[in-house]
């Protein structure tokens, strides 16, 4: 892919969303697309709920969407493929998911294999799966935060290539933490689909390559929303 002599490439970066919830990250999404700092495209919105906020947030900003809801279809394996062959018919050079509640089949991760990444509010190796702030408060971790990492068949187990970290504060509940968390995750978010959409980041071959060279650690996002070698 050229580039342009502002490090821009010079066809537009595709991105497709899979999203399950409000949609925050999404927007930030396009926020920093408006804004100038992710020269990408938004090419697609995709659910398993027809109802939910990314959903209307796309249509308001008139992306394509497909929501498809897993009880029209015999199995999972069969929404899976439909959900992601219209993933497939945008031909994102990227996905990410932003809040997507549903495991991904392995085929659709091999589908998309170097392509598909996900936003996950922990600090993994720590807390895969769900109800991750409430797992930190009951681990009295004094740090929590979010990570952005390859999507691989097995449940946010991929190479990891950003984080950011905040403190767990005295008094701290669930929703308390994950109302902190989130600004935090959409400038992550942001700032590693910039470092994807201009080739700084390379997550194809199963290997990450930051600058060209293998990234030995995630990036931490630093207080200037400044992704950092560790
Ligand atoms: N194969 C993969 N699929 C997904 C990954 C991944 O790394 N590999 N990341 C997730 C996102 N995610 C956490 O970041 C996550 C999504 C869904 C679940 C889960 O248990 N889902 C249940 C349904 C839960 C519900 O509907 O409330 C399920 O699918 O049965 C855990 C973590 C995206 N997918
Ligand atoms: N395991 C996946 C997971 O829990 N993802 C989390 O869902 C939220 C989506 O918010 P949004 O819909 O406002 O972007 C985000 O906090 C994201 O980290």
């Amino acid at each position: 892919m050229k580039l342009r002599p502002d490090g821009k490439p010079t066809e537009e970066y595709r991105i497709a969303v899979l999203a399950s919830g409000r949609g925050s990250n999404l927007q930030a999404l396009l926020d920093a697309i408006e804004g100038g700092s992710l020269p990408a495209r938004v090419v697609g919105v995709f659910s398993d709920k027809p109802n939910c906020g990314a959903i209307a947030l796309a249509r308001e900003a008139g992306i394509a969407t497909v929501a498809l809801r897993p009880r029209d279809f015999a199995d999972r394996d069969a929404h899976d493929e439909a959900l992601f062959s219209a993933v497939a018919a945008v031909q994102p050079d990227l996905i990410v998911c932003a809040g997507y509640l549903r495991i991904i089949s392995a085929a659709s991760v091999r589908r998309f294999e170097g392509r598909m990444i996900n936003i996950h509010p922990s600090l993994l190796p720590k807390y895969p799966g769900l109800d991750t702030h409430a797992r930190a408060l009951a681990a009295g971790d004094a740090e929590h935060g979010a990570s952005v990492h390859v999507v691989v068949p097995e449940l946010d187990a991929g190479p990891r290539l950003a984080q950011v970290r905040i403190p767990v504060l005295p008094g701290d509940d669930a929703a308390g933490l994950a109302a902190r968390l989130l600004p935090r995750e959409h400038a992550l978010l942001a700032a590693t689909c910039s470092l994807l959409a201009t080739r700084r980041l390379d997550i194809g071959g199963g290997r990450v390559r930051f600058d060209g060279r293998d990234l030995a650690a995630p990036l931490q996002l630093d207080a200037h929303d400044q992704l950092q070698e560790a």
